[in-house]
């Protein structure tokens, strides 16, 4: 019986359908009246069902009668196997050569999944273990709602399995900075080779940044064509719909919606809570549920919560205190106060070292202010906890360059380098003073 449902089936549908859709598609149990067909994900049981439930349900009732009925299930994916570094694997784990850095907190085991990402989190947990198989797959969101996290989480889990893929992640802005520096440097050949041919997964971020750009559109249009032919996986993310980017070439919208075209929509108060719960076990500190829930009626985003959270962390970290009246002032402050503690922090080194804010976040390698930077990022680690990601992006430095200077700073303290105690000191109590509110 079980395979007269599936023939009949497969004669009432496409073949481009069935290959798509159908592949793993079988029947798990007849009981009764009642079939349970089984696949192999949430996003194909979801797909089967809208698509094609009307001709599922007419196929078993010709075979079982009128008053027989059907569900699909799915193989639930075991939520603790994702992406863990706990796993029984090889004691010395291949290190994964990275075309472009990846965060590796962006997991999906550090992902919050609710109503408002679910479908989203399905397509790219299917797609991690299935490269390819939803091509391109176009991610879109209001700002900071996690398209970041979502799409690295992807990579970091294909580089886990699979430490051979070579996994490229930039956002088109890289992409076309790389690409006008190519030009320049008469390099484009490698430029090209580097995505179009070594790149087994492509992800680029906030293409939205590309309206107006014509030539790097094109650039990353012919790119799009290499890697998908090629049967490779292209992410693409965006802050608004592929009909939207406007003055994209239609061609390149049309490939956009040729794949799959998934949206993540704002999390409800509930999972924003639940988000803040995660940042704060990331960051390895406590702030009460309390303060969680004032936070999470001012902050709507994931992104703007954490931000306000790194901020209470910093406070903790310099006071040692942390309650809700302090938060609703903090808060308060801030929102009133147009500096955040990191520019804060650029603004006291500039003073403390005679130099300008602008030289601090240059490139610029003066004994004075490389010494002020090394300080300033040494701070920020050990008094604000900031990650060195989080401090590479503020220094405009690359990680392994705030690595480097926070070792220095470390190993100098080590010998008992009094100077920069000293200066350590005095940037901790302005920098106390400008959050409690006083001018320095
Ligand atoms: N569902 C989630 N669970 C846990 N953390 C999340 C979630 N969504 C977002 N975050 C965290 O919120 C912050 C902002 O997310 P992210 O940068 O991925 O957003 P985005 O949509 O890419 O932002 P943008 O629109 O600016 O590109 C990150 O620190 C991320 O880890």
């Amino acid at each position: 019986m079980e395979k007269k449902i599936l023939n009949a089936l497969k004669e009432r549908i496409s073949r481009q359908n069935w290959e798509s859709w159908f592949l793993d598609f079988s029947v798990k149990k007849i009981e009764n009246k009642h079939v349970v067909f089984e696949v192999g994900n949430i996003f194909i049981k979801d797909r089967l069902e809208q698509k094609f439930g009307k001709i599922i349900s007419k196929v078993v009732r010709d075979f079982l009668g009128k008053d027989s009925s059907f569900e699909i299930t799915y193989k639930e994916i075991k939520n603790d196997n994702l992406g863990s570094t706990k796993t029984d694997g090889p004691l010395i784990k291949k290190k994964p050569l990275l075309i472009t850095p990846l965060n590796p907190k962006y997991t999906f085991q550090n992902l919050i999944v609710g109503e408002f990402n679910r479908f989203a989190y399905n397509v790219f947990l299917e797609a991690s273990k299935n490269p390819g198989y939803y091509n391109p797959i176009f991610l879109y969101s209001g700002v900071g709602l996690g398209k970041t996290h979502l799409a690295q989480a992807l990579g970091n889990y294909i580089l886990e399995t699979d430490p051979d893929m070579k996994v490229a992640y930039l956002t088109s802005e890289e992409f076309m900075n790389e690409m006008i520096i190519s030009i320049k440097k008469g390099t484009t050949e490698e430029f090209r080779e580097k995505y179009r041919k070594k790149a087994d997964i492509l992800i680029i971020d906030d293409i939205q940044f590309l309206i107006g750009k014509k030539a790097a559109q094109i650039e990353l249009f012919h790119t799009f064509n290499a890697i998908h032919e090629a049967g490779k996986q292209i992410i693409i993310c965006s802050d608004r719909t592929p009909q939207e980017l406007k003055d994209f070439h239609s061609r390149m919208i049309s490939r956009f919606q040729m794949g799959l075209i998934v949206k993540i929509s704002k999390p409800s108060k509930y999972d924003l809570i639940r988000i803040g719960k995660k940042i704060l076990e990331l960051k390895e500190t406590e702030i009460s549920e309390e303060i969680l829930e004032y936070l999470v009626q001012i902050y709507d985003t994931p992104r703007v919560l954490h931000g306000a959270i790194l901020k209470l962390i910093a406070y903790k970290n310099l006071f040692g205190e942390m309650s809700l009246s302090i938060a609703q002032t903090l808060i308060s402050n801030y929102k009133k106060e147009t500096k955040s503690f990191e520019e804060q922090l650029i603004t006291e080194l500039a003073k403390m070292f005679d130099c300008s804010s602008e030289e601090i976040l240059s490139s610029k390698r003066t004994k004075n202010i490389s010494f002020a930077r090394k300080i300033g990022m040494y701070f920020a680690n050990k008094y604000l906890n900031l990650s060195t990601r989080e401090i590479g992006k503020i220094f405009n430095k690359s990680h392994s360059s705030v690595v480097q200077n926070l070792k220095q700073i470390e190993n100098s303290l080590k010998d008992g380098n009094l100077i920069i105690k000293n200066y350590l000191r005095e940037l901790d109590k302005r920098i106390k003073r400008f959050a409690e509110g006083k001018s320095v």
